[in-house]
């Protein structure tokens, strides 16, 4: 079992990663509880909620309720459901909300504790790859049919207890929506770890020592950037690489058409032919593309409109006065944070959709 603490100016919690965790789930819990509540995904309860519910029934008052799997439960029914759920279930300001999934439940569970009664202590319980990153660092939120996570909040679990046993189970797509993010935080942070990442074949079962191995490279490197800024006004616009143009497809084509990961892999795509250009310098374009084809990343899309996907990218928490934001690497390890012009874009994104296809 590993453990990492992650210090925010606010906060401090645990990240524990190990095996076998949920069977021992209630000794990880920071505290006791008067009251709980556990939001899990439909096929996560099939496979593991009897170990879960079993062991905290044993020491405390648990309700329990499922949200059916994919991107469209981020939305605001799912996310009054829950509330209503916990009013019934009379939680109060002791009591905790479980988020025990990927990163759709604990985004949409996470929510919906900062905001019931202002806020109540919540603990995610990731069981993909993706929520290694999706669960550390407080960013909580439901979608809006005009843009990803419009809706949400900075708000950090107490605990993040992640059991990398559920990895095992994972179906291929999702193990490459949630390695995209691992490539990603290779990208961001160090040349070596890109490509330690690249090694990987997802075609393949995993390696669990390297995967695990893999996560917890990138949970540090997330840590190490939301400790300096957890509200990202500076340098945690860095872990958005990619996801500009990701979040617009993902929007754009309709949430749960194309995973996460997959359209960040098509927005890092992107974002390091960008970085060539602007920076005049040699990006591994080549590299991450031959690595995500040759592991089965939907590369080749049924495009939205140009215009379409300006709009959404418009709409990303980074732009200010509707100017788009993007992370580009000046080089691998070191991102930067540029402004693009319609035009600008408009050019690059036609270029560059033009030769994926
Ligand atoms: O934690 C962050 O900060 C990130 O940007 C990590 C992203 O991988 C993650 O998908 C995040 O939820 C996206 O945030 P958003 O602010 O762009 O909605």
């Amino acid at each position: 079992m590993h453990k990492q603490t992650i210090q925010t100016s606010t906060i401090q919690y645990d990240v524990v990663v190990g095996k076998g965790l949920l069977s021992n789930i209630d000794q990880y819990l920071p505290k006791k509880y008067n009251n709980i509540l556990i939001v899990v995904d439909e096929v996560v309860k099939g496979i593991y909620g009897d170990t879960v519910i079993d062991t905290l029934k044993s020491a405390e008052n648990v309700a329990v309720t499922s949200v059916p799997a994919g991107e469209s439960s981020k939305s605001i029914e799912q996310y009054y459901r829950l509330l209503s759920e916990a009013i019934e279930h009379h939680l109060d300001r002791k009591s905790l909300i479980i988020a025990f999934g990927g990163g759709m439940v604990g985004d949409l569970a996470g929510f919906v504790a900062s905001t019931y009664m202002r806020g109540i202590d919540f603990i995610q319980v990731p069981t993909t790859i993706l929520a290694h990153d999706s669960s550390v660092g407080g960013k909580v939120a439901i979608n809006h049919p005009k843009g990803k996570n419009l809706i949400g909040s900075f708000y950090p679990p107490v605990a993040v207890i992640y059991d990398v046993d559920t990895l095992q189970s994972l179906p291929a797509k999702e193990i490459r929506s949630g390695y995209a993010e691992v490539v990603k935080h290779g990208l961001i942070s160090d040349q070596a770890f890109f490509e330690e990442v690249l090694n990987v074949d997802l075609t393949t079962p995993l390696d669990t020592e390297v995967t695990v191995d893999q996560l917890q490279k990138g949970i540090g490197v997330k840590a190490k950037i939301v400790e300096q800024d957890e509200r990202e006004s500076n340098i945690r616009k860095f872990l958005n690489f990619g996801h500009t143009l990701g979040h617009a497809i993902e929007s754009e084509l309709g949430y749960g058409k194309i995973t996460h990961g997959e359209a960040v892999a098509i927005g890092m795509l992107f974002a390091l032919k960008l970085s060539e250009e602007k920076f005049n310098t040699r990006m591994p374009y080549k590299a991450l593309y031959d690595w995500l084809s040759k592991n089965q990343y939907p590369l080749s899309i049924s495009w939205p409109g140009i215009n379409q996907l300006i709009d959404k990218m418009k709409l990303d928490k980074k732009s200010e006065n509707s100017i788009v934001q993007m992370v580009l690497l000046e080089e691998i390890g070191k991102p930067s944070v540029v402004n693009l012009s319609d035009h600008e874009l408009r050019a690059h994104l036609e270029k560059f959709i033009r030769e994926l296809d």
